[in-house]
Formats: structure tokens, C-alpha cells, sequence
């Protein structure tokens, strides 16, 4: 696993834009060969579309010959609502990217048989090998896409019933009501996200140390599902100060030395 510790929210967008951008340019993917970019919702990866955007804007990045799987959507909540997953990557980030619409998959939360739109997801993934970079964040539990606490580490996409924890958390983003929140998600697994050839995952604020902490100094368990990055060949955290406050501080040190000296540990 490589830790790159940073400042700030703001340097966690630039730098996770910057290495997207650089991926992609260094694959050259065109449209037989797309690069198949993993992606997520939630406010910690904001600054990162906005970031990719700019880049996209300045002529550094195209997203013309780029796939994406979003992480999870929202099941029995109308497409048009403003917090739907699918609205959200739309105002966020495709909307203002050169994206082709034929490139994006999205989990659809109104499927009449949610296995069976499971089943497509996964499907659809395999038709492309795999997913070259899926970038993710995390839950204040832990949790990974919305894989809560005690999903299976091999599990696949399917339904999941979404925690209290949760509920409270998104609770921001629904007039502060957590009855407007829903129950249930449609989730990539945890299976899902480890068979990405690369995992880059974001964690920035005080009020996700102790997930940052399970995922680098605890054992892998099921109860902090982020933890099962340990278990990945090639997964990274890019997280801002106040995020490592539970770590130790020989665990932050090291890690930057390492950055600092340029060097990668896998
Ligand atoms: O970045 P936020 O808003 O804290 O969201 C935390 C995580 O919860 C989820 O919304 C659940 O999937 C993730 O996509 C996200 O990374």
C-alpha cells in the first residue's frame, strides 16, 4: 500500500486529478482500447472533478476514449432527484467533461429486479477485462463504495441495506432529515473493487481517522471494509492532515519519508 499524506482537502484534489490525468494520458486509450476509470460520489471527491475539469479545460486530459463504473446509486429514489448518484455525476463531473454517453455505466436503483441489474453491472465490467483505476472514498464506519461494516470481503455487486451511521452521515445532503434518506443502495463489492488493476482511494477530515486508521495500521476485517486494501497489489490513500490524527506518528512519518524521497511501496 503507498500513502501519500498531504495538507489539505484542496492538495488531495490536485494531486488524485493530476495522477487521473497522467494514467490516462500515459494508457493513449482510444476507442477499442478505452481506459476503464472506477469512480465515486460523496463530498470528498469534489475537489478532484473540479480539479480534472480544469485540467480537461487547459487541454491536459480527454475523456473522450474513457469508460466509467460508478461505485453505487440510491435504490427507489427518482433519477431526477438532486441527490441521485447519477445526478450528482452529471452536475459534478460528465456534464462538463468531454465524455461520450455511450461510456458511462451507472447502476440504475429502479430496476424492477435489483439482482439482476447487479448482474448486468458485473457483467458489463468483464466485457472490458477490467477496471484500470477505480477511485473511491470511504465512510465514517469505515465502509467502501457501501459496503458496510461486515460485508463479505469477497463480495460482488448486489443490495445493501445502508447503517444508521450512514443514514445520519448523508443525512447533510437531505435538509438534515433522516427519513428522506434511503434504506437500501445498490453497491459494487468489495470482490468487485479489488479485481481493479489499481485502487486509489480519498480520505480527507477529522471525522474519518479512525477509518484511515483500520485501513493502514488495523487487520484486515470485515468490520472496516476499507481494510481490505491491504489485500490489494496496487491500492493507494491519498488523505490530508487532519484524516491521520488517529495514525501514529512514526506510521505518517514513514510515509512521507518515503514520498519525500520519491520512492513507491506497494
Ligand atoms: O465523501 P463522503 O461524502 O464523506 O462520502 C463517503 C463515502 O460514502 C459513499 O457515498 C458511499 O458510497 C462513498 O461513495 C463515499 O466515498
Amino acid at each position: 500500500m503507498r500513502l501519500i499524506p498531504l495538507n489539505n482537502a484542496k492538495d488531495v484534489g490536485l494531486w488524485s486529478a493530476r495522477y487521473i490525468a497522467d494514467r490516462i494520458n500515459k494508457f493513449q486509450p482510444t476507442a477499442e482500447r478505452p481506459f476503464v476509470l472506477g469512480l465515486p460520489t460523496g463530498g470528498t471527491p469534489l475537489p478532484t472533478y473540479q480539479r480534472l475539469i480544469e485540467l480537461y479545460q487547459a487541454g491536459e486530459v480527454s475523456f473522450q476514449n474513457v469508460v466509467t463504473f460508478n461505485m453505487d446509486e440510491y435504490v427507489g429514489m427518482a433519477s431526477d432527484h438532486p441527490e441521485s448518484y447519477r445526478n450528482f455525476m452529471y452536475n459534478n463531473f460528465f456534464s462538463h467533461v468531454d465524455m461520450q454517453e455511450q461510456n458511462i455505466n451507472l447502476l440504475d436503483g429502479n430496476a424492477a429486479d435489483h439482482e439482476a441489474e447487479c448482474q448486468r453491472y458485473e457483467d458489463k465490467i468483464k466485457t472490458y477485462g477490467r477496471i484500470n483505476l477505480f477511485m473511491g472514498g470511504v465512510g465514517n464506519d469505515g465502509h467502501i463504495a457501501f459496503n458496510e461494516p461486515a460485508s463479505s470481503l469477497a463480495s460482488r455487486t448486489r443490495i445493501k441495506t445502508l447503517t444508521h451511521e450512514t443514514r445520519i452521515a448523508n443525512s447533510r445532503f437531505f435538509d438534515g432529515d433522516i427519513n428522506q434518506v434511503p434504506k437500501y443502495s445498490l453497491t459494487i463489492g468489495v470482490g468487485t473493487l479489488l479485481d481493479s488493476e489499481e485502487v486509489m482511494i480519498l480520505i480527507t477530515g477529522h471525522n474519518k481517522a479512525q477509518a484511515l486508521q483500520a485501513a493502514v495500521e488495523g487487520c484486515v476485517n470485515h468490520l472496516w471494509t476499507i481494510s481490505a486494501l491491504q489485500l490489494h497489489p496496487k491500492s493507494m490513500i491519498i488523505c490530508d492532515e487532519p484524516s491521520t490524527q488517529e495514525l501514529k506518528v512514526k506510521t505518517v512519518k514513514y510515509f512521507q519519508e518515503l514520498e519525500a524521497e520519491n520512492l513507491t511501496h506497494i
